[in-house]
């Protein structure tokens, strides 16, 4: 195995405080995913310097990040983040997790790496986004990724079916799939086809409801370990990039501007104890901070609800009502049972079982098949499920939410523009719950103790709300998960949809009983829906859409071009522009999302030869 201070090289482009340039060309503030991807395109151009400012460290290598069967990031996680109560969940205060490292979410998560559906980003374009399209972006995603198939063996084995023609094979990101399954998995395979759920060819190809296998961003040319944004996108490229400078442990405190032009930004140590520091970008300022962070960065910068900004005392740059509103998450439930008759080995069997836990380890650093290419508390497949899929009772949940009224979903204080908008996307997801060809949740067993049900297309809206002009204090986070009616009766369908599914004979002969909180006793919807809301965790670090790429009358915060509205040079780059949760996991969207961001820069400013092409 390699070395940790080999899998965790030092740069010289790395600046600090004391060494840092005063005026960059452009300045991105989050070294996450989005940040480190537009950093690298940037850079492409010798003559252009970009600095990213990034709240968290440099990751050290570890196996916990590097090592899907080890994963254990927590040290890399945001500090203190929790939510205010949640009203829908029994106003529980709920511990929520976000990235603080180089690479942000792609050095700490779970590693699924999964496209939206057609239909998500036909939406978005329907909303109002000039050539925003699954047509469109197709080419983003195959531009972002280098997939590497399995062996046919385990593809025979394992049903793993691809499509190789929607898939990239020159790009940065290496994925690919975990090298090994735990037995129990064709266990729910077939079960999973005994209640009618069909194999889908290939989940990265804009239809995804069906069952298949997870591809991961495991970098199967170098061992099976992580493919992070700071290996592939600053890694790969820094030792000829000198114009590609990073700033770790700083935190970013607010946008500056001339009048309305955003000129540069101020920092401060993410450990505090300093004064804030400027720096000068010519070009522009681009947010990359993240879901919950980049509403924050702009409400202290002046951009953001106006009356917001007066209860702070903030100076009003620009009175967006959006930037904050409308936080969307993909809520998750565990549900717990027990096994009279499971396969061993599962996935709990690294931790039960110290014999085994070796021998795969030596098959892993002898780049075998082993368990450790499987992130440890998942398992290789999934089934996405439309609504149709989840009930048949479908059309009868669109009807009743369409008779709802849609501001009962918003807080009562909120814009006019922002509802405006808010019923757009309500009509657009309805539409969306009416197709077989888009999922609005998935079901996934780990083959140890516990089920996983996720919801991808809630209806409820939340917000991020400043707490304090101080820079280094978390927002106020409401996520107001299930506080919409409608989500109810759409999680009670995919929880039903889990029981049929370990009802199945292929899973009952593994003996699986359902126990407490949830078990036999719990069987009316009303029963679901009492323990659902104890159970519910209300975000799968999925935080998304708070500074919204809408039109500006439907409370949008950036263009299609993703430039803030009533400012000039500022741009948001990260999760927050997306105007609604996708049908999938976000990770190889913004990928795909930066790439797209990254040619529409440099169209702009005829950057890398753009123009001359
Ligand atoms: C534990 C976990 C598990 C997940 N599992 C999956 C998964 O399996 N598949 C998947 O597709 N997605 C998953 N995600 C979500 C995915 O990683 C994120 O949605 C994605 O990283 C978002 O990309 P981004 O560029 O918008 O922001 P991020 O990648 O989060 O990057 C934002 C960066 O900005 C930095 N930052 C924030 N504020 C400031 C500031 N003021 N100044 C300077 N820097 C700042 C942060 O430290 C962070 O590094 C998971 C996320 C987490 C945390």
């Amino acid at each position: 195995a390699p070395t940790e201070s080999a899998r965790a090289p030092r740069h010289a482009t790395i600046v600090s405080r004391q060494t840092v340039n005063s005026n960059y060309t452009f300045i991105i503030a989050g070294g996450g995913i989005a940040g480190l991807t537009l950093a690298d395109r940037l850079t492409e151009d010798a003559n252009v310097t970009v600095l990213v400012v990034e709240a968290g460290p440099f990751d050290q290598g570890q196996d916990g990040i590097l090592v899907p069967g080890a994963y254990a990031p927590y040290y890399y996680f945001w500090p203190n983040l929790v939510t205010v109560p949640q009203t829908g969940l029994k106003n529980r205060e709920i511990p929520t997790i976000a990235a603080q490292v180089v690479g942000g979410g792609s050095v700490i998560n779970a590693m699924v790496y999964l496209r939206g559906d057609a239909e998500d980003y036909d939406s978005w374009g329907a909303l109002g986004n000039a050539n925003y399209s699954w047509k469109n972006m197709l080419p983003y995603f195959k531009k972002s990724e280098n997939f590497t198939a399995p062996s046919a063996a385990l593809a025979a084995a394992g049903n793993i079916t691809w499509d190789d023609s929607v898939r990239g094979h020159s790009g940065p990101v290496q994925y690919s799939y975990a090298n090994y399954f735990y037995p129990g998995s064709a266990n729910w395979w077939n079960a999973a086809k005994e209640i009618g759920l069909k194999p889908t060819k290939d989940p990265m190809a804009g239809k995804k409801p069906g069952i298949f296998w997870m591809p991961s961003d495991v970098d199967a040319t170098t061992g099976f370990t992580r493919s992070t944004a700071r290996r592939n996108h600053y890694d790969r490229v820094t030792a000829s990039r000198p114009n590609y400078h990073i700033l770790p442990s700083s935190m970013v405190s607010k946008v500056l501007f001339t009048g309305k032009r955003a000129t540069g930004i101020s920092y401060v140590p993410t450990a505090g104890g300093a004064s804030p520091s400027s720096v000068y970008a010519s070009k522009e300022v681009i947010l990359a901070a993240g879901g919950l962070n980049t509403p924050k960065i702009l409400q202290l910068s002046g951009i953001g609800p106006k009356k917001l900004l007066n209860q702070f005392g903030i100076p009003v740059v620009e009175d967006l009502p959006g930037v904050g509103q409308n936080l969307q998450d993909q809520p998750t439930l565990t549900v717990p049972y027990t096994f009279s008759n499971n396969l061993v080995p599962n996935s709990g069997s690294l931790m039960t079982n110290a014999t085994y836990n070796a021998e795969q380890r030596a098959l892993y650093d002898g780049h075998q098949p082993s368990a450790y290419s499987i992130v440890s508390t998942l398992s290789t497949n999934i089934g996405v499920l439309s609504l149709q899929d989840a009930t048949s009772s479908y059309q009868q949940i669109v009807k009743e939410a369409k008779q709802q009224d849609p501001a009962l979903s918003l807080p009562a204080d909120v814009d006019p523009t922002v509802l405006r908008g808010y019923r757009a996307q309500r009509d657009a997801t309805l539409k969306q719950f009416e197709s077989s060809t888009i999922g609005v949740g998935s079901l996934h067993w780990g083959t140890a103790d516990s089920a996983l049900v996720y919801h991808f297309k809630p209806l409820s809206r939340g917000s991020v709300r400043i707490n304090s002009t101080n820079p280094l204090d978390n927002p106020l986070i409401d996520y107001r998960t299930a506080t919409d009616p409608t989500d109810v009766k759409v999680y009670t369908a995919l929880f039903r949809k889990q029981r049929q599914l370990f009802s199945a004979p292929s899973m009952q002969a593994l003996g699986p009983v359902e126990v407490a909180p949830f078990g036999g006793n719990v069987t009316s919807d009303e029963q679901i829906a009492a323990v659902m809301r104890d159970q519910i965790n209300p975000s799968n670090a999925h935080q998304c859409c708070t500074a919204a790429m809408l039109p500006r009358n439907l409370g949008g915060v950036v263009s299609h071009e993703q430039k803030v509205y009533g400012v000039t040079g500022l741009r948001v780059a990260d999760i927050s522009h997306w105007p609604m949760q996708i049908s999938g996991a976000p990770m190889a969207n913004m990928y795909g999302a930066a790439e797209r961001l990254a040619d529409l820069i440099k169209k702009e400013y005829c950057l890398a030869g753009a123009c001359s092409k």
